[in-house]
């Protein structure tokens, strides 16, 4: 199986990389960056998790119309430029299956809009990355990864990518249902992110102050009757929201990195989007409102805002 990954950042490299590594056929679909000169001219450099670094020969395509026929493509750029990115790796993707593992609600919905319909699998991914330097990425943290058709029974080969992943060292879980995976990581990120972003506090602040438990638990608790709402099962996402934050406590939440470099953030697909599918169940959300706008008014500092590293 010949696997695609759309966007060499952070999780495009390191699945990339460990597919690679695992001997799958793999090719980067990427801008052209510092990053993806680098991992041509001395391959992709993949720091684990228990600190030992692999070098890793990676194919990386920038032009579209160069790429090779794909499989499957798994799509990791940020939800912000998904419309984007499914415009212009269009011919790479119409004829694959083509899966996201991106945070964010959205993010399969507008691959099933503009893609064949039966081709589309989503879900979550628990594996962390960061980009070091140019060529240079750790893989953070493991943890699990769920995948499944979406919107029903397709002919999606969901099995089979899978197991290329789980060969690769990416434990992949096939699920029936992978739209209750995807809201419960949104509702892990609604409960971290915006209020770690703004308070520039790392994970753990959320569980040891009673401010933070406070914002976790109405953010969380708002956008969960709006997932049940909408039919899925969340189980207790409180109480999940306040392990992962106890899990990642030195950790500096996306939404608050990407503030703090000037980079757009996923704010949309998380708080701003619990916030329309609230409308659309006639519900209020307030909290996640409110957050989203405080977001929107940082993100709108931009590169000049106080948070420039
Ligand atoms: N990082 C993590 O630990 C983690 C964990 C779980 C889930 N996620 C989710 O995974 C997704 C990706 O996150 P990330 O941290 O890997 O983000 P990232 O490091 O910002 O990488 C995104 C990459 O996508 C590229 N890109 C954007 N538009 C593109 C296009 N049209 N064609 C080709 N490449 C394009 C960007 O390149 P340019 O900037 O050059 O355009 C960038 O290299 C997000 O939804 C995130 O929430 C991340
Ligand atoms: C789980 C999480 C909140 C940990 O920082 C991560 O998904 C993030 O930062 O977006």
């Amino acid at each position: 199986m010949h696997v695609g990954v759309l966007g060499a950042g952070a999780m495009g490299s390191l699945f990339a990389g460990r597919l690679a590594a695992s001997g799958a056929e793999t090719t980067l679909l990427a801008h052209a960056s510092a990053h993806t000169a680098a991992i041509r001219d001395d391959g992709l450099r993949l720091g684990r998790p228990d600190g030992s670094r692999a070098t890793v020969g990676v194919d990386v395509v920038t032009d579209p119309a160069s790429a090779p026929d794909c499989d499957a493509v798994l799509v990791f750029v940020k939800s912000t430029d998904t419309a984007d990115a499914i415009e212009e790796w269009r011919p790479v993707l119409t004829d694959a299956t083509v899966a996201t593992l991106q945070n964010g609600l959205g993010n399969a919905a507008a691959l099933v809009a503009a893609l064949p319909e039966d081709g589309v699998l989503a879900g979550t991914t628990s594996h962390g990355a960061v980009v070091e330097e140019p060529g240079v990425v750790r893989h953070a943290g493991t943890g699990n990864t769920r995948l499944g058709r979406w919107d029903g029974p397709n002919d999606a080969p969901v099995e089979r990518l899978a197991a290329t992943l789980s060969s690769a060292g990416i434990d992949t879980a096939v699920v029936a249902d992978p739209r209750t995976a995807v809201w419960r990581k949104v509702l892990v990120n609604v409960g971290i992110n915006a209020a770690t972003a703004l308070a520039r506090v790392e994970n753990g602040a959320l569980v040891e102050r009673e401010s933070g438990e406070r914002l976790l638990r109405r953010a969380v608790s708002e956008a969960a009757r709006v997932a049940r709402a909408e039919g899925v099962a969340v189980g207790d996402p409180v109480a999940e929201t306040r392990r992962v934050a106890e899990r990642t406590a030195s950790n500096a939440s996306s939404m608050r990195q990407d503030l703090e470099r000037g980079r757009a953030t996923e704010v949309e697909a998380l708080h701003g989007a619990v916030v329309s599918r609230a409308s659309e169940q006639d519900l209020p959300a307030p909290v996640n409102r409110t957050l989203a706008d405080l977001v929107r008014l940082a993100e709108s500092q931009g590169s000049s805002g106080r948070g420039q590293p």
